[in-house]
């Protein structure tokens, strides 16, 4: 071998030698490229991944923004039908108020009218009395002339005794005779006129005492038959009531309060009501004052008939209290009323929202009253006063009662006690109701459900006042059906032979001086009917009579007038307070809405600023995108440039290799011809699949970041 050629075989050696470190190098930035391109392709998957989610993200969003926005269109309807509806209310808000004020001038000129009839009563109870006088006078006057002539007549007689006597002058005897005959005549009338004086005189001192007469302990049992006794009971002031000042002043023949008005320039004014009842009971009274008055009712049972025993009055007048003494005392004078052979049967119920409840059972309420009623009803043993007391006692316990600001313990329900007396075919009642507090909503400040309470309890108290004045005007039909209260007080109040006993209790504090007011106009309504029947009964004279049942029908009117009018009274105060109430809840609702709006507007605030970042987020990673795009772009070029290097490279050995002698010689062995980068690498090096808008952005102007020099 020849220098030269060992020379070419060292030569070609090396670049053997230099063509393998080219190719393992080569090999090694592939595998190098290959890697990164696959963690490229990784992150740009994942930022498409991310972008996808963020579109779609994106798109939840959006939807949520719609659907907020239908949301609060809705809501915003809704707002304005209420708004409509509002407008509709206040209308008849406005409407009830100028009725308000219409029934507020009648109430003024009913005032008027009844201050002009209670005048004019007045004026003939003051004619009475002078007529009274007069016909004193008259009488005193016949009976001295009667006197007179009767002492001429004895002085007659005797002189034609004389006469006669005497058989003297018979034209004389003739004279005198018709004198006395004369004198004899004018006596006769005088007498008849005394006759006729002495009734006049009977009728006026009865005007003149007639409030004075109408004690039904002592009326015959027809005349108590058809009568209300209203008695007045004023509760003592109680501990609590301690810095409380009093508003009630009694004595025997009246009662009145005093209602402390606004003040007008420094000075308080003071208005007084006064009544007049037929008996007052205050703290000094005690149970057996009170049950004189109560007994006659006890001795009509005894014998078969029926009464009623009402307590009336506002939340803490003390009705519950007094009810209680007049229970244990009746079923006292009960049992030693009645004698020989009898039962009793006791029933305990209440009437709590217009429903019925046994106060002696657990059992659930039953739809069916009456059902009620009757299962209420438990036969007594033979010793039965004690077991009366104490299932009495045992029901008061289970009365549906509630806080209020009058009272820690207030009945809401008016509680019934019936005690049924069968001996032989008679079979007397007597119910002893303890009615519910008689407040104004007003005063009581309710709501809700207590004021739903509230306006039962008023709407059947009302109805129990218009059963006693259909009593009272002796109506066809009495509206008992009216409520649950009349219903089961039908078979005591009125009738032949029912006497109906009402014990007004009274608050003596000021702060409850005009419940106590409404309480008593009340009674003197309810007393009115005893008085018309007394004096329709007793005054014989015409002319006063006549003018007496002008001024009892004039004050029947009147008491229906008045009863309307509280009725109308009451009636507005629950549509007012309805009103109120509607118009409390309408406004909660506005609030609300206007708080939901509030937060869906801060909600989509929220999404607006959120779809923002995510907007700024989207555009960055979209940036990022591009920059790596465009690098593995480049990355892509620079290696296909240097593959195409490798091949140019690659050709040009291999030339030398052939024009080489020794060529022939040496075979090309174990030398691999380098891959085309046509022909391998493209296919190993997979391309990221971009979509068409980030294909689009795809850079074509790398740089070569690789060098590889020959
Ligand atoms: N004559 C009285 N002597 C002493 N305390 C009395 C008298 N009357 C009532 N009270 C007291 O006054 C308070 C209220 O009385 P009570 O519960 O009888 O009133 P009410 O009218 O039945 O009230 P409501 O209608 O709310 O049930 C009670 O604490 C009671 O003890």
């Amino acid at each position: 071998m020849s220098d030269q050629e060992a020379d070419i075989y060292l030569q070609l050696d090396q670049l053997k030698q230099e063509y393998e470190d080219y190719q393992a190098q080569s090999k090694e930035y592939e595998e190098l490229l290959e890697s990164e391109v696959a963690e490229k392709d990784e992150k740009l998957s994942q930022a498409v991944n991310k972008i996808e989610k963020l579109t779609e993200e994106l798109q939840n969003y959006k939807e949520r923004y719609q659907k907020n926005e239908s949301e609060v269109c809705k809501l915003q309807k809704e707002i304005d039908q209420l708004r409509s509806r509002l407008k509709i209310f206040e209308e008849q808000k406005r409407e009830l108020e100028h009725l308000n004020d219409q029934w507020e001038n009648s109430a003024r000129i009913l005032e008027y009218s009844k201050q002009d009839l209670e005048e004019r009563l007045y004026q003939a109870e003051e004619n009475a009395i002078m007529y009274k006088g007069e016909l004193d006078e008259i009488t005193y006057a016949k009976e001295v002339e009667i006197q007179r002539l009767k002492e001429e007549c004895n002085e007659l007689r005797q002189e034609i005794a004389t006469l006669a006597t005497q058989k003297g002058d018979t034209t004389r005897l003739a004279e005198l005779e018709q004198m006395l005959s004369n004198t004899l005549k004018e006596q006769e009338e005088l007498k008849s006129q005394l006759d006729t004086s002495r009734q006049t005189k009977k009728s006026g001192s009865h005007i003149s005492s007639r409030r004075n007469s109408i004690d039904s302990s002592t009326n015959s049992p027809a005349e108590a038959c058809h009568s209300v006794k209203v008695l007045v009971k004023v509760r003592p002031v109680l501990d609590s009531d301690t810095n409380k000042s009093t508003c009630v002043a009694y004595d025997e023949l009246g009662i009145q309060v005093s209602t402390f008005l606004n003040k007008e320039k420094g000075k308080p004014i003071t208005e007084i009501k006064k009544f007049e009842f037929d008996r007052i009971f205050g703290s000094e009274s005690s149970i057996d004052d009170l049950f004189f008055d109560i007994a006659p009712s006890i001795n009509m049972v005894a014998s078969g008939g029926r009464a009623c025993i009402l307590a009336y009055g506002q939340t803490g007048s003390g009705k519950t209290y007094t009810m209680n003494e007049v229970l244990s005392k009746s079923v006292e004078a009960l049992k030693v009323a009645i004698v020989g052979e009898y039962q009793v049967y006791l029933n305990c119920i209440e009437i709590y929202n217009e429903q019925v409840r046994n106060l002696l059972s657990n059992d659930a309420l039953s739809k069916n009253w009456k059902e009620t009623v009757e299962m209420a009803e438990i036969k007594l043993e033979n010793d039965w006063f004690s077991q009366c007391l104490t299932l009495i006692q045992q029901a008061a316990l289970k009365r549906s009662t509630k806080f209020t600001e009058s009272n820690s313990s207030s009945s809401r329900s008016h509680c019934i006690y019936t005690l049924k007396i069968v001996k032989g075919s008679h079979t007397g009642i007597i119910q002893f109701v303890d009615l519910a507090g008689s407040e104004r909503i007003s005063k009581s400040k309710v709501s809700g459900d207590i004021l739903k309470e509230t306006l039962l309890i008023n709407k059947s108290l009302s109805a129990l006042q218009d059963v006693i004045a259909a009593l009272e005007t002796k109506q066809n039909h009495i509206p008992y059906r009216n409520s649950m209260l009349t219903r089961i007080l039908q078979q005591t109040l009125g009738g032949e032979e029912s006497m109906v006993t009402v014990i007004l209790n009274c608050n003596p504090c000021e702060e409850s001086s005009g419940e106590t007011v409404c309480t008593l106009a009340l009674g003197t309504r309810l007393k009115s009917v005893d008085l018309g029947y007394s004096i329709r009964k007793n005054l014989k004279n015409e002319e006063v009579e006549r003018t007496l049942r002008l001024l009892e029908k004039e004050r029947a009117d009147k008491n229906t007038i008045l009863r309307k009018l509280d009725k109308l009274e009451r009636d507005i105060e629950s549509y007012q307070y309805a009103i109120k109430d509607r118009d409390s809840k309408i406004g909660g609702l506005i609030i609300k809405m206007k708080n939901k709006e509030k937060q869906l507007t801060e909600e989509n605030e929220k999404y607006r600023k959120e779809l923002v970042l995510l907007k700024n987020f989207q555009d960055e990673a979209n940036k990022k995108l591009r920059i790596i795009k465009s690098h593995a772009e480049n990355e892509a070029q620079a290696k296909n440039k240097a593959l195409q290097q490798l091949k140019v490279k690659d050709v040009n050995i291999k030339r030398v290799l052939s024009a080489s002698p020794l060529a022939l010689r040496r075979p090309p062995t174990k030398y691999q011809p380098i891959q085309t980068a046509n022909q391998s690498t493209p296919s190993r090096i997979p391309r990221p699949k971009f979509r068409e808008s980030s294909a689009e952005s795809y850079s074509k102007n790398g740089t070569n970041h690789y060098n590889f020099a020959l």
